[in-house]
């Protein structure tokens, strides 16, 4: 990603741009995972989606294995498309409620004519229903008889028929009960294993995505404030925001009632106060500190003592 940024239009009577993705550049290399942190509402699934080109972004380049995604045609999107899929959070509207799930999982290689024939496909299907933990039994079935960690795996199945090389995942395991949740986040490891896939992780769950992660990005406010080795962002932040999300979620993990942080956390900042107010001591009233910085910067941020 190279400078990434969307902007959305809101307001009915008075239009105005506002950034939900702004600026962000970052890599992610053959089979390695990159989580993605941020509170809600910080741009992660809008990010998710630019990258995809599922919405176009209003700025900036995506690559993938050197292609612009960004700027490629029907016909090479589509063959990229195979390659780069998305897993969403919400199972019970990933897949077509009319169909079996046997269609679901081999619409997307009739489509993309990944197989030659009906014998190839079920050879296919057996091969992935094994990798996801399914069995025979299920793909009779509708997706409203089945639970959500198996729609899930019916989600990666239908996925992999594909062989991604870059997979989205965003929130996978966030509506599935802790048990299924580990359940399904060992098969997105297996298969990365297996396959060499590279993921972008999208939690709000900081353990989940320290565990699944090699990197960990921390996203605030549409940017990304801190990206590296997810152990060294973990134990050692850089960032105020990343402090907060750490020590929020070690007392959250702790059993403590910390209610200040995450009060500090969702705190709207004055118009024209300093961006970096929520991490500031005199974070309750407009920073002005630094007042030749009008522009909300790192800059601020750095020269502000109150930090
Ligand atoms: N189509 C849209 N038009 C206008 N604003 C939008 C649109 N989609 C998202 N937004 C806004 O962009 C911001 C980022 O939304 P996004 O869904 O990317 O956040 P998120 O970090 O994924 O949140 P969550 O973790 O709650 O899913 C939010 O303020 C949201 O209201």
């Amino acid at each position: 990603m190279e400078n990434l940024s969307k902007s959305y239009t809101t307001g009915i009577f008075k239009k105005q741009q506002f950034k939900a993705v702004d600026d962000v550049t970052f890599t992610i290399a053959p089979g390695e995972t990159l989580g993605l942190v941020g509170e809600s509402g910080c741009g992660k699934s809008t990010l998710a989606r630019a990258i995809l080109r599922l919405i176009t972004p209003s700025k900036g380049r995506v690559f993938f294995k050197g292609r612009d995604v960004a700027a490629a045609g029907t016909r090479e999107l589509n063959k990229i498309r195979g390659k780069m899929q998305i897993i969403f959070q919400h199972p019970e509207t990933a897949l077509n409620p009319r169909l079996r799930i046997y269609d679901s999982i081999t619409e997307p290689m009739r489509i993309q004519n990944v197989v030659s024939d009906r014998a190839e496909e079920r050879e296919r299907v057996s091969a992935l229903l094994e990798q996801v933990g399914l069995y025979e039994e299920h793909l009779t079935r509708y997706p409203h008889e089945l639970s959500g960690g198996q729609i899930q795996r019916v989600v990666l199945a239908r996925i992999l028929s594909l062989h991604p090389e870059f997979i989205v995942a965003d929130e996978p395991t966030s509506m599935l009960d802790v048990s299924v949740q580990a359940q399904v986040l060992n098969i997105f490891k297996e298969i990365q294993q297996k396959y060499d896939i590279s993921y972008l992780f999208i939690s709000h769950d900081l353990e989940v995505v320290r565990w699944m992660s090699d990197c960990m990005a921390v996203m605030y406010k549409g940017r990304i404030v801190e990206i590296g080795p997810t152990e060294d962002v973990y134990q050692n932040p850089q960032h105020p925001y990343t402090t907060l999300l750490v020590d929020a979620f070690t007392s959250f993990n702790n059993g403590r009632e910390e209610t200040t942080e995450v009060a500090v956390m969702s705190r709207e900042i004055e118009p024209g106060g300093c961006r970096y107010a929520p991490f500031c001591s005199a974070a309750s009233a407009a920073c002005d500190e630094v007042p030749e910085l009008k522009e909300v910067t790192r800059g601020h941020y750095a020269a502000c003592r109150h930090v």
